[in-house]
């Protein structure tokens, strides 16, 4: 032991050692490594005299015990002991013991810190780890040269852009065509992290984080993924759209990496939006095509409805035509016609197509109005004007002030007053009754009336000057008689309307009825026409329509035009029947459908309400229809 090489070598052993005597509690030799493990200092020197003890202070009945059994079997290991090192801190050990040959009392004792044992372990492993992922990455390497190798000729010919990744996802390969559509060279981008060089924004230019990447999650879930609608950026730093499919790439049961087949669908995506866009400009032709549909449909109503005015006749298409020209004039307009002739609808559709028809259209029924009222009908008053003006009141003309005044049955209108009108009609301004104040308005005037004004001013009864004025524009609405014409479109429009009012299916005109409400020669017109049709949509029964035009309760006038009353002298049967049929309805309709009682329609016919049912069980008639009129 003394001999330099084996001293040489005890000193410079990768383990630390000591040489003992454990009877003289005696360290007799100490080497570099287990100076180290000791903390000694560099200048305390391999043969120190330092006790056994001191170094297995904390242990020493233990050792005593493992250096007996050392002595006694040779050799010996121990699990249980530690040391205490100069610094103080104590470090447990695995020590093994051996009997020097020939020395008796000698004892060397290999120290191996537990804890340096498992950062050994440990580096162990990391090592071992470290040798299987190279020779990992070689097989995924070799793996790919082989695909590539076997499949180069398909790469080359494909017309999509392949490239394959391995399991870091760096680049293995890039056939031409993804060369060509990415920008850059196959060695450029071989062994480069694949999607921090050609995947890492979205089209916006956010990050794509690649841990919601599909070509990432192929790795970890091992399946095939199909995308779309995803861009790849190129060389020059350009996004473009992609749709591409990953396909992982398995050797042994173990995903090695993915290849990637991809294809540039700029142009599709062009193309698509061209589509969109002429879909678009399609779209808005279909709307302008539907508009201008809609506006010739109107146009259409126009000519035949105008503003509800139905009819076909040339009377109708004159109102209609004169209408059109006058409306947008402030021209003051006189429409002459008989009672229920339409002139009111001819009033409103004025308005209604003038620039005032934003503001009101009044309408005041001069026939209504008592004498004494009218100037306060028309200008208003003032508190206490005359007994019970309890307060202000505004008048239809001032109520009309930018908009239309319509003053129906102007005729009515005392003389007295026509002065005051023609003043508002002149100078549109008035005073309130009782009230000094004069006030402006704006008003435009329709006037209509079924007496012969010219008449009128011929017999004193109405002023000239004021004539003159309001007939500035005259429209004539002729009687219905005289524009047969229109009575099929008029008969038909109505029917439509009452079937609605009063809910009922299926009800039509025939050729016979058109021909019977022709033959009539209507005292009351339209409203007449309007009343018959309900009349016989309220009594028809099995879906028939009946009219009884002959007695139709209105006192039938001459109208020197050749038609005169038909109802004059003695009734057949059968004329009295329909009479009697008629009276019944007649009285219905007055009773609102009510038989007994008071008001009912026994009581207006004076007869007991039990025959009353009976007879109109025998005609025919419905009490129930006549409680929605
Ligand atoms: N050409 C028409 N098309 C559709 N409905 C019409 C037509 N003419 C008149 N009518 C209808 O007939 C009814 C009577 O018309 P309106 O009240 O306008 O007549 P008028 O001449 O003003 O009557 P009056 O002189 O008794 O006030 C109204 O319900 C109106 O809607």
């Amino acid at each position: 032991m003394r001999n330099s090489l084996e001293l040489l070598l005890f000193e410079q052993s990768p383990d630390a050692l000591i040489l003992i005597d454990p009877e003289d509690n005696e360290v007799q030799l100490i080497n570099a490594q287990a100076r180290n493990l000791l903390a000694f200092e560099a200048r305390q020197g391999a043969s120190r005299s330092i006790s056994a003890d001191r170094i297995f202070s904390g242990c020493w009945p233990e050792f005593i015990v493992f250096s007996q059994e050392v002595l006694h079997k040779k050799t010996a290991w121990s699990g249980d002991l530690s040391i205490r090192t100069e610094k103080g801190d104590e470090q447990e050990l695995l020590v093994a013991a051996s009997l020097i040959e020939g020395r008796e009392r000698n004892i060397l004792l290999r120290l191996l810190s537990k804890q340096a044992l498992q950062n050994q372990n440990r580096f162990l492993t990391v090592n071992e780890l470290h040798r299987k992922g190279l020779q990992e990455w070689k097989t995924v390497e070799r793996f790919f040269e082989e695909f590539e190798l076997t499949n180069s000729l398909i790469l080359n010919a494909v017309g999509e852009g392949v490239y394959g990744v391995d399991i870091n996802g760096n680049a293995t390969f890039l056939n031409p065509v993804a060369e060509e559509i990415l920008g850059w060279k196959a060695d450029e981008l071989i062994g480069k992290n694949m999607h921090r060089m050609i995947h890492h924004s979205h089209h916006d230019g956010s990050h794509y984080h690649v841990e919601s990447c599909h070509i990432y999650s192929a790795f970890q879930d091992g399946r095939t993924k199909q995308v779309q609608n995803e861009y790849f950026w190129n060389k020059q730093g350009k996004a473009f759209p992609v749709e591409y499919v990953s396909t992982p790439i398995m050797d042994e049961g173990q995903v090695v990496g993915a290849v990637i087949v991809f294809r540039d669908v700029s142009e599709r995506k062009r193309a698509e939006a061209r589509i969109g866009q002429m879909l678009k400009e399609m779209e808005e032709l279909k709307r302008r095509l539907e508009l201008e549909n809609a506006y010739l449909q109107e146009a259409y109503k126009e000519v035949y409805h105008f503003n509800e005015i139905v009819g076909t006749s040339e009377a109708v298409q004159k109102i209609v035509e004169q209408i059109r020209l006058v409306s947008p004039t402030d021209a003051n307009v006189l429409i002459t016609g008989e009672s229920g002739t339409g002139k009111e609808l001819i009033a409103r559709a004025i308005h209604e197509n003038s620039l005032r028809k934003n503001r009101p259209l009044i309408r005041v029924n001069c026939a209504s109005i008592p004498k004494d009222l009218f100037e306060s009908e028309f200008f208003g008053h003032a508190k206490g004007a005359f007994t019970g003006a309890v307060g202000d009141r505004v008048g239809r003309f001032e109520l009309a002030d930018g908009g239309t005044i319509f003053l129906d049955e102007i005729g009515e209108i005392p003389y007295e007053l026509q002065s005051k009108l023609l003043r508002v009609l002149q100078e549109q301004q008035f005073e309130r009754l009782g009230d000094s104040r004069t006030r402006k308005v704006n008003v435009r005037i329709i006037a209509a009336t079924n007496r012969n004004l010219l008449e009128e001013v011929k017999r004193k009864a109405f002023r000239e000057d004021l004539y003159f004025r309001l007939n500035v524009f005259p429209i004539e609405s002729p009687p219905l008689r005289q524009r047969g014409d229109d009575i099929p479109v008029l008969a038909q429009h109505f029917l439509k309307l009452a079937c609605e009012k009063y809910a009922k299916v299926g009800l039509q005109l025939k050729v016979k009825h058109i021909y019977q409400l022709q033959a009539y020669h209507w005292p009351g017109n339209i409203r007449e026409l309007i009343h018959v049709i309900e009349r016989a949509v309220i009594l028809a029964h099995d879906g028939q329509l009946v009219f009884n035009l002959d007695f139709s309760p209105v006192t039938q006038v001459s109208d020197g035009d050749g038609v005169s009353d038909q109802t004059q002298g003695v009734l057949t049967y059968n004329e009295l029947r329909s009479r009697e049929r008629e009276n019944l309805i007649q009285a219905l309709e007055q009773s609102g459908g009510k038989i007994f009682g008071k008001g009912g329609a026994g009581e207006l016919l004076q007869i007991n309400p039990t025959t009353l049912n009976s007879k109109l069980k025998k005609f025919n008639i419905d009490k129930y229809g006549f409680k929605a009129s």
